[in-house]
Parts: C-alpha cells; sequence; structure tokens
C-alpha cells in the first residue's frame, strides 16, 4: 500500500477523498460534514463559520450540563456503610493475622466480652478507628481514580482536533443519516431517559469516535466505562475529560475476597450518574475483540443499570446496540496474542508511537451504526411474558424501591461476569440479544468481504475477475440481511481492499498470462490477521456451516450407501448438538428465538439454493412441506414469536430424507469451510486433554501446549487452517470442557489450575469420546465425493 506522507490539513482543505470507495446510501461521512459552519444555503454569506467552518461546528453544537458525580456519591449512606463493612473486613483480618484461630474461636463461644477484645486489640496496636479512617481515605482516592470530569470545553476542543487529524487516516467516518436522526426522537421524546450505548470493542479509537460523532450531531455525550489499563499519563487525563470513568480491570484482588467498597463506589458512580441525566456507555464484551467476531458478553455494568431500574432509581433507560467497524484496524493486529504471546500493556510510549504511524497511514472508512434502542422497562416486560406464559416457575422482574442497598457484594463491575444474582438470568438474556444485534447489524467492509473469500473459497488464491464475481455472489447473497458498507464495482472494491490490507496480507500481482491474481499472503500470520476480517461474516454464515458439515458427517461414506440420504429429524438433531459445542464461540440465537426453529429456515435455503436435495415427496405431502415453509418464514420474520409458531417438517419415513446434491458440492465446501478452522482448534484441544492425564496443568501451559501442537500441525500440512492458531477460541474450547465436567478448573493463589475430572482421569475410554464428540464438527473433506469436487 502506498504510503501517505503526515502533513497537516490548512484552514481551508477539504478532507482527504482520494483512495477510497463510496460509502452505502442513506449514509453520511461525518469528515465532511459541519452543519453549523454556515455553509448550508440560507446562512448569512458573511456568517465567520463558513471561512472557519470546523471552529464554528464546535463552538456551535449544542453544548449540555455534565454535572459532575464523585462528591454525590462520596455523601451517599450507602457509601458511609460500604465504608463501615469494609473496615470490619479489615479489622477482622488484623485480629486474624495477630491471633489466628485464637481469638476467633474465644469470640464464637462468646467466653470473651467486647471489651476484653478491643483491650486485646489496644494490646495487638490493632485500633477500629484508625482502620475506619483508612477506608474513608481509601474511598475518596478511589472515587478520584474512577470519576471522569466530562466536561464541553476539552469536548469543544478535542472535537476540533479530530476534524483537522482523522483526515490524515480515515478516508471517512460514515453514519447513517436515519440512525441519527432516530437518536435524536428518542431523546426529544422522552429526555429524561439516558441513553446507554453498547459498542461492540474493536479498537481504542472507539471510545473518542463514538463521542465525537454524538457531540457533532449535538446528542448528549455518554460517560464511557474505560479499563484503568488506559490510566495512562496524558492520555488517560484526556479520556477522563472526554467521559471516561476508569474501572479496575480486575476488581477483588485477593480471589475469593470480595472488594466490597470498590464494589459500592462504583455501583453508586454508576447510579448516581444515570439519576444527573448522563447518558452512559460501555462495551459489553469488556475488552476490544481478537478474533474480528464478537466475544461472549459479561454482564457487569449492565447488571448495575438494571439494578437501577429495578429498584426505582431510574424510571427507565434506553439501550442503544452500537456497531463499530474499520476498513483497517488502526490498533495494527492481535496476531501475537492469537499465537499466545502476552498482550504488551498500554503505555505513554506505545500510545504516541501508535498515533505517530496512524497519521502516516492509512486506514480507509470506519463505519459505525446505532441500532434501535430498546427500553429496559419495555425488554423486563417482554421477559417476564415469556416467562408468565412459558409458567415454568422462571423469575418474575418487578421493579421495586430499595431504600438502603446494604449487600454490595454481588453487584457487578466492568469487564467481569459478576452480576446481582437476582436478575443473573434476566442479565444474561439482554447481554446476549444485544451482542446478537450488534453482530447482525454490523456493516460489512470491502475488507470483510476480500478476506473472506479468500479463507472460504479462494485458500490458494485467484484471478481477479473470478475473485470479483465471488464478491458479487456474496453481495447478492447477503444483500436484505446485512448492510454493506461499500458500493461500486466488484473488481474495483477488490483492488482498493488490497491496496489497504497491503502487501503484508494479500498480494495482487500478474501471472504469466498477464492476468491479475489475488492472494494471501503466504505467512501463518497472514492467515490469522485475514482471520481478524473475515470474522466478521463468519456468525452470519455459522448456522449453515453447522447444518452443512453436520450433513456430510452423517452421510454414509461409501457411494452406494450415500443415496440413502439423511432424515431431517436426525440431521437437525445432530446439528443442534454440535451447535452446543460452539456455544462459547457464537452467540447463534436471540435468547427469543428457537435455534430449532432457526435450523429448520437454514435448512430450507440450502435446500433452496440446491446444496441439499429433498427426496421427492408425493403431492400432499409436498403441499404440507410448502404451508409448513411458509409458516417458518413468517416465524423468523416475527422473531419474537417464534416460540408460538414452532414448526417442524413432518419427519416420517422417506418423506423427510435429504439427499447428497452431487452438482453443487463446491458450493457445499465453501460453505463447511466458514467453520472448518474453528473445529479444528477445538479438535485439537480435546486431543490435547490426554497429556492432563494424572497430571494438572497450569492453564496458560496448557494454552501454549495447544497452540504449539497446531503451529506444528499447520507446518506439517496435516491442518491447512493457520487460523486455527487462536488462543482465543482454545479458551473458549476450554470453556465447553469444563461446562461439560470433562475438566477441573481451580485457582491457587491467582493461578488457574486445570486436571482432568475423575471419570476422565481414570477412562481413556470416556475421554476418547469427547474427542469423538468434538470431531462430528470437522468437516470430512477426505471423503472421495469431497475429493471428486471441481
Ligand atoms: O482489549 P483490551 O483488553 O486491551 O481492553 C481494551 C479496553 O478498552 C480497556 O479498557
Amino acid at each position: 500500500m502506498a504510503k501517505t506522507e503526515f502533513h497537516a490539513r490548512g484552514w481551508f482543505e477539504e478532507p482527504k477523498v482520494q483512495n477510497s470507495v463510496a460509502h452505502g446510501i442513506g449514509t453520511q461521512n461525518m469528515l465532511q460534514l459541519t452543519p453549523q459552519s454556515g455553509q448550508k444555503p440560507f446562512k448569512k454569506l458573511l456568517d465567520w463559520g463558513v471561512f472557519f467552518p470546523y471552529v464554528a461546528q464546535v463552538v456551535r453544537s449544542e453544548k449540555f450540563e455534565y454535572r459532575q458525580v464523585t462528591e454525590i456519591v462520596h455523601n451517599d449512606a450507602v457509601l458511609k456503610h460500604a465504608i463501615k463493612q469494609a473496615a470490619e473486613q479489615s479489622l477482622r483480618e488484623q485480629r486474624y493475622a495477630k491471633n489466628g484461630h485464637r481469638l476467633l474461636t474465644r469470640s464464637a463461644s462468646g467466653d470473651q466480652s467486647g471489651s476484653a477484645v478491643e483491650e486485646e486489640d489496644e494490646r495487638q496496636g490493632i485500633s477500629y478507628q484508625t482502620i475506619l479512617r483508612k477506608q474513608e481515605r481509601r474511598a475518596i482516592s478511589i472515587l478520584k481514580d474512577m470519576g471522569s470530569t466530562l466536561n464541553n470545553g476539552l469536548l469543544a476542543f478535542t472535537s476540533w482536533i479530530l476534524y483537522k487529524l482523522l483526515p490524515c487516516f480515515l478516508s471517512g467516518v460514515v453514519t447513517n443519516t436515519k440512525q441519527i436522526e432516530m437518536l435524536k426522537t428518542a431523546t426529544e421524546r422522552s429526555p429524561e431517559t439516558p441513553l446507554i450505548f453498547v459498542p461492540l470493542h474493536r479498537s481504542h479509537l472507539d471510545y473518542i469516535m463514538v463521542t465525537w460523532i454524538l457531540t457533532n450531531n449535538d446528542i448528549r455525550s455518554p460517560l464511557v466505562a474505560a479499563g484503568n489499563n488506559l490510566q495512562i499519563p496524558v492520555f488517560g487525563g484526556l479520556l477522563r475529560g472526554l467521559g471516561a470513568f476508569f474501572i479496575k480491570r480486575k476488581i477483588d484482588p485477593v480471589e475469593g475476597k470480595k472488594d466490597v467498597l470498590y464494589r459500592a463506589a462504583l455501583h453508586l458512580y454508576l447510579t448516581h450518574a444515570l439519576k444527573q441525566g448522563h447518558n452512559v456507555e460501555f462495551f459489553i464484551e469488556g475488552g476490544r475483540t481478537r478474533t474480528g467476531k464478537p466475544c461472549m458478553p459479561k454482564g457487569g455494568i449492565l447488571s448495575v443499570i438494571v439494578n437501577a431500574f429495578m429498584d426505582g432509581s431510574i424510571p427507565d433507560a434506553l439501550l442503544v446496540p452500537v456497531s463499530v467497524n474499520y476498513e483497517r484496524l488502526v490498533d495494527g493486529n492481535f496476531v501475537r496474542e492469537q499465537k499466545g504471546e502476552k498482550k504488551i500493556p498500554e503505555s505513554f510510549t506505545k500510545a504516541i508511537s501508535g498515533i505517530w504511524k496512524a497519521l502516516r497511514s492509512n486506514y480507509g472508512l470506519m463505519r459505525i451504526d446505532f441500532n434501535e434502542p430498546y427500553s429496559i422497562r419495555e425488554l423486563v416486560n417482554s421477559y417476564n411474558k415469556i416467562a408468565r406464559e412459558d409458567g415454568n416457575n422462571a423469575k418474575v422482574y418487578k421493579p421495586a424501591a430499595r431504600t438502603l442497598q446494604h449487600n454490595q457484594s454481588t453487584s457487578s463491575l466492568y469487564g467481569t461476569d459478576v452480576v446481582c444474582e437476582e436478575h443473573r438470568n434476566l442479565i444474561e438474556s439482554i447481554s446476549r440479544q444485544v451482542v446478537f444485534d450488534c453482530a447482525a447489524a454490523t456493516s460489512v467492509m470491502s475488507t470483510n468481504a476480500l478476506a473472506f473469500l479468500l479463507l472460504t473459497r479462494f485458500r490458494k488464491g485467484g484471478e481477479e475477475q473470478i475473485l470479483a464475481e465471488a464478491l458479487d455472489d456474496l453481495r447478492n447473497s447477503l444483500s436484505g440481511t446485512k448492510d454493506i458498507g461499500f458500493s461500486g464495482e466488484s473488481s474495483q472494491i477488490l483492488a482498493y481492499a488490497c491496496d489497504l490490507l497491503g502487501p503484508g496480507l494479500v498480494t495482487r500481482t500478474r501471472d504469466e498470462h498477464g492476468r491479475l491474481v489475488i492472494r494471501a499472503g503466504n505467512s501463518v500470520e497472514s492467515f490469522i490477521e485475514l482471520a481478524y476480517y473475515s470474522n466478521m461474516l463468519t456468525p452470519h454464515f455459522a448456522l449453515s456451516s453447522i447444518l452443512m458439515t453436520t450433513f456430510h458427517s452423517l452421510l454414509p461414506e461409501t457411494e452406494s450407501k450415500k443415496e440413502a440420504g439423511v432424515s431431517r429429524k436426525t440431521l437437525i438433531d445432530a446439528a443442534l448438538e454440535n451447535c452446543q459445542i460452539y456455544r462459547y464461540e457464537f452467540i447463534l440465537n436471540k435468547p427469543t428465538q428457537v435455534l430449532e426453529n432457526l435450523l429448520y429456515k437454514q435448512l430450507d435455503d440450502l435446500l433452496f439454493s440446491g446444496c441439499l436435495i429433498a427426496k421427492q415427496l408425493n403431492d400432499d405431502n409436498e403441499n404440507t412441506e410448502q404451508a409448513k415453509r411458509l409458516a417458518r418464514n413468517l416465524a423468523e420474520c416475527i422473531d419474537e414469536d417464534e416460540d408460538f409458531l414452532h414448526v417442524t417438517p413432518n419427519d416420517g419415513g422417506d418423506e423427510g430424507m435429504l439427499l447428497f446434491a452431487r452438482d453443487t458440492l463446491q458450493q457445499q465446501r465453501n460453505i463447511c469451510e466458514v467453520l472448518a478452522p474453528f473445529a479444528w482448534t477445538y479438535v485439537t484441544v480435546a486431543q490435547s486433554l490426554q497429556i492432563l492425564h494424572r497430571n494438572s496443568m497450569l492453564e496458560s501451559e496448557f494454552i501454549s501446549f495447544v497452540i504449539n501442537d497446531l503451529s506444528s500441525k499447520v507446518k506439517r500440512g496435516s491442518c491447512v487452517y493457520a487460523e486455527s492458531i487462536s488462543t482465543d477460541s482454545v479458551r473458549n474450547c476450554l470453556k465447553l470442557l469444563e461446562k461439560w465436567s470433562v475438566i477441573e478448573v481451580c485457582n491457587q493463589q491467582g493461578m488457574r489450575l486445570i486436571s482432568l475430572n475423575t471419570l476422565y482421569e481414570m477412562s481413556r475410554e470416556s475421554l476418547n469420546t469427547i474427542v469423538k464428540k468434538v470431531d462430528a464438527i470437522v468437516p470430512k473433506f477426505n471423503s472421495d465425493y469431497f475429493n471428486a469436487a471441481p
């Protein structure tokens, strides 16, 4: 990719637009948008804003009152109670440290009076008052570290700087005009209801971009929950002034011991922020995705917000799922971490060198989508409705005023899974729904499409013309279901995306016949990085990939037996089992959707595309099948009601049989390829379990072992997917094995030790069953018929 020299742009220079593709219809490029500058018709000709558009934009954009919250929290009775709790906890610990069991035993049996205990404390030099004062000072310091200093001055100044700097490395910041209008309408309609922005987290740039976009569209900037790893000199202060409030990434420093004071401070900070009319933003996945696909949600912050609604602190809040995507990731890549190396912590020098590098490069378009907000009140009502109609004793959630919340120990926190037990299922459902919706609404960028084609259809590369036809097909198949973040002629899009990703990732060269050929770079690292871009599309094709792979694993190996086919019910049941294997890798359905129905719907699509053939039905059954297909499509349209439109086909006898389709073999293979790299990671983890036999291991060591094993398989060529080398997927598979009780994970002084559960320790056979179960998700391309594919 040609490097653009960094140069500060002049006062009247228009944003840089060269080397970019057109963004979708109905969208606007914020870099070219200064609605307050006076350039629009009907504004005064001699308006100074015409000459200083960016200054006019930031000076004239709407200013809001941003109330500081820390003082209010500090005076809250609940915090005072938590300080006392923390002091008592500390007192107990000090007594234990000095006296061990001696004092505790005596106190418990009551043979020592209160004053005697105090005397003993005095002898030991323990003073409750000193401890209390220490906890009071700690509370002040926690709030000082945490608190945001969001203010209009810094917002305006940063906004102006960004107008000048962003065009140096981004060709556009694209938003959807209607979505911005929708947010404005929502705030106008109910100004006292806070907006809770919930973006999927891709880059550190997300923090300031969401704020920048909202500020310049006259929407109140949110307080943003940020990990304290970003509390670095200069940048930490800047982020704080732009709305960041910092949260420890590990809430309880000592395992098994709750930091009651910290939890109370955070809980109160958020609740008071909402009560003071602040909008809030938090990243539901905790950190940035390392794989390009969404991570499993962490319920922490959401739990506090739902609690605030449940205890009547706020009448309602609107959750706004936000989808962010970059044509090229400004943060670089996560290849090191995927290969098992440790993350390099954020620092001032790392930030400066990152910014310097960014300014001298081109990252293409950034796209942001604000999706339809959900009212927490309505969400709670609809989950209650389902709970009541299911009639299965599921909990019904009711908001109820609470005067004083004494028990903060289960309140929830940034990037942790700790949620208020009372609402655990509700929080889990809402957070999965938010992540699902964010992922579904993320716009596909040119680089996502190119990487997806290269990894699933053209692993050895392909002629540009043929790739362009495949891109046309992909765009057609996505149309109506996913937003495409680019427009124009497919071969131009490919050339543009190749240029953007650069020759280290993708090469575009002429072959001996003068034809342009596009190939993925041939290093392991290139494939891992390309997978990041490709994985944006993976969840969209996950169900069909599971179905197709399952179908082939059920199909008898020999040519003659294959004609018999597979029954629909057998296929769906086996696919459902395989979906369970991916439970920590993908969110395949919303909590309100029935997975089985979605699989039947995908099955219809596979039949329609000719990837499967239904055994000829007699006329009556044909009509029944058609009616059921229609009903499934209807259920898909009104997915909230799918529970009531659960339609399964008649599976009796030959009529439910699905036959192997010889003509579309390549297409079937492409579909299977979508999840094949994940399957290889999973099966390698399962096979590696044997090293745990009579041998517990640090989780980190086990992960390194699996990554090394995968690397040598890739080197030997026994695994063709270099992108299977993925620490994230290894971790997800370990969670699954823990869930299945195959392994046990115990925490010893902050280190995670894993070992086999007794059954699997005792019986090799049981362990082999697990390997076999996981192996069912690996596409069997070695079968004769796959080799016969063109
Ligand atoms: O992706 P991580 O883990 O570096 O975390 C990013 C978060 O924004 C940290 O606050």
